[in-house]
């Protein structure tokens, strides 16, 4: 009889706060897991939730973090005794729309790495920027100029997915192409976040992923390829080779580099299958079936639905799918999710979760009629300005409230935006509809049960993992290794069970407040 050798899959998240990496059997069991914290593990890089703020609305990021971080990862998995030999295929998912801007040679660097030395070190001089992340919001002149050069905002969004939005790389690019040409031209090519990743195991640069790569106003999504206005507008006649031939999602783009073979003890034939963006990887991850909606409670929260088709979208975005099952998905991302709710709940009691849901429990459902809208960052849906407002039951505008008030304010006013803006976007939910929560905030049951009554919708989590953008990494490097090369894995189903239903009184409280939630959102100044 012929012994057969375990099989395992490896998956990445390079989110916004911290890096993750889990490590799943061929039945898709979690078997090991380690991550990196940036602002903890890191300190040296100066972030704070994992980025870098400037004055006029610039947040980015230093690549070389990124890169520490997947040297302290790896490290951590040796620790937990990962037998790397196993894996048969890799894959991972990133925070979207963020851009990093090799400087020329660095495809040589990366092909003629020593395995006796750490990554950090032999790529330290390959970054010619900062990257800039999806909470800038520094490009709204070139939005402006991008929507015109195609024939206005409705045309764009026909043909890329979505209007133009300042944290998409197609802006950004156009930025630094007119702000800063030196390192434009410096540049010998320009990744999403997810691409870069992947070149650090592939040994050479990786292809951008067609789901991840219609999160850059750059990509028609009906003939999957380059849009040439929108490229035109952006940047030179080099653009296109800065940027490579996009692949689909469920492609495999090469074998791990040799580096990973000779520190960590790979096998050569060990299989790369494209990165993606983490919301991407996370509708990968959750399996969606029609009618259920994915709600990612990362540093953002996002709302994600597969499509069977591109629909042109009035608000949000429509992105090329990650798997065969979803060829088209829609997004909605608001900036403001866990972040700030993490940063109103130190505010407000202290670092624990549990003393914030205490202090809810404090409270009553509708909360007297407080509202709030906490802005720490400048909210995409709807555009807007970072502040805080707050009103009592009449509208008055109030300068403060006591904490009790404002910790429900803030998770119930969340919500409302969340489903208005969702319908605003044609997100239906009706009997058969179901709420999968996933991300960090998606352990929190008090929350969610927020979300089930203001949607009046049950609130499922996926029961083999918190975090199905990471999941979904090491699925879908399962998924696609096993297609190429034609053996079916025996990859158990993945489970969903209910956390929160709503109450019966659910709708006769959230339907007025959310009618008031839309005129209180008028009062918030927009972002130029
Ligand atoms: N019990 C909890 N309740 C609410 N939020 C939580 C809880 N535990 C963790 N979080 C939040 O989850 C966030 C991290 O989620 P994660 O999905 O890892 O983010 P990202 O992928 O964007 O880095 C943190 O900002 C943290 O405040
Ligand atoms: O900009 C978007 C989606 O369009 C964000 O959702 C980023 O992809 C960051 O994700 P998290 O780190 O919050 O999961």
């Amino acid at each position: 009889m012929i012994e057969q050798t375990p099989k395992s899959f490896l998956g990445f998240d390079f989110s916004t706060q911290r890096l993750k990496a889990v490590l799943i059997d061929e039945n898709y069991v979690v078997r090991q897991e380690a991550d990196v914290e940036f602002d903890v593990d890191l300190p040296e890089f100066r972030t704070s939730g994992g980025v870098v703020r400037g004055e006029r609305g610039e947040v980015t990021a230093p690549p070389l973090l990124w890169v520490k971080a997947l040297d302290m990862v790896m490290d951590r998995l040796v620790l937990a005794g990962v037998d790397f030999s196993t894996v048969e295929a890799v894959s991972g998912a990133a925070q979207q729309h963020g851009s990093v801007w090799w400087t020329k040679g660095s495809e040589d660097k990366l092909k003629n790495l020593s395995s006796e030395d750490f990554l950090h070190i032999q790529l330290a001089s390959v970054f010619a920027a900062d990257s800039p992340v999806w909470m800038d919001s520094s490009t709204s002149a070139d939005c402006r100029a991008l929507e015109e050069a195609v024939g206005g905002p409705e045309e764009l969004a026909k043909v890329t997915g979505s209007r133009a939005y300042e944290r998409f790389t197609g802006p950004q690019i156009r930025k630094m192409y007119r702000t800063r040409p030196r390192l434009y031209n410096a540049t010998e090519r320009i990744s999403l976040v997810s691409s870069f990743a992947c070149s650090l195991f592939l040994g050479k640069y990786a292809p951008i992923d067609l789901s991840d790569g219609s999160g850059m106003n750059l990509l028609d999504i009906h003939s999957m390829k380059w849009c040439e206005e929108a490229l035109k507008a952006c940047g030179d006649e080099d653009l296109v080779n800065k940027l490579g031939t996009p692949v689909p999602t469920a492609s495999v783009v090469g074998n791990i580099s040799k580096y990973f073979v000779e520190r960590y003890g790979f096998k050569s034939t060990c299989k790369l299958v494209a990165f993606t963006g983490d919301n991407c990887s996370a509708l990968a991850g959750l399996r969606l079936r029609s009618g259920w909606v994915g709600l990612s409670l990362g540093t953002s929260d996002t709302l994600l639905l597969g499509l069977q088709e591109a629909r042109a979208p009035p608000a949000g975005h429509i992105l090329v799918g990650p798997t065969a099952d979803a060829p088209y998905m829609a997004l909605l991302c608001f900036s403001n999710g866990s972040l700030t709710r993490q940063n109103h709940r130190d505010r407000l009691v202290g670092p624990s979760w549990d003393d914030f849901n205490e202090l809810l429990r404090s409270t009553v459902r509708g909360n007297m009629g407080y509202m709030g809208i906490y802005y720490d960052t400048a909210e995409i849906v709807p555009r807007a300005v970072s502040g805080r407002w707050l009103w009592d039951a009449s509208g008055k505008p109030l300068e403060k409230v006591a904490p009790q008030f404002e910790t429900r304010a803030l998770l119930e006013t969340q919500a409302l935006a969340r489903r208005a803006h969702a319908e605003d976007m044609a997100f239906r939910l009706d009997k058969s509809s179901r709420i999968v929560a996933t991300g960090g905030a998606s352990v929190n049951k008090e929350l969610l049960q927020i979300f089930s009554d203001v949607f009046n919708t049950p609130v499922y989590i996926q029961e083999q993992h918190a975090n199905a953008a990471l999941l979904g990494a090491a699925i879908r490097a399962a998924d696609v290794w096993s297609d190429h090369v034609g053996l079916k894995l025996s990859g158990s189903e993945l489970k969903v069970s209910p956390v929160a239903t709503p109450y019966s009184d659910a709708e006769n409280i959230y339907t007025p407040m959310m009618k008031r939630y839309r005129e209180l959102v008028q009062q918030v100044p927009t972002l130029c």
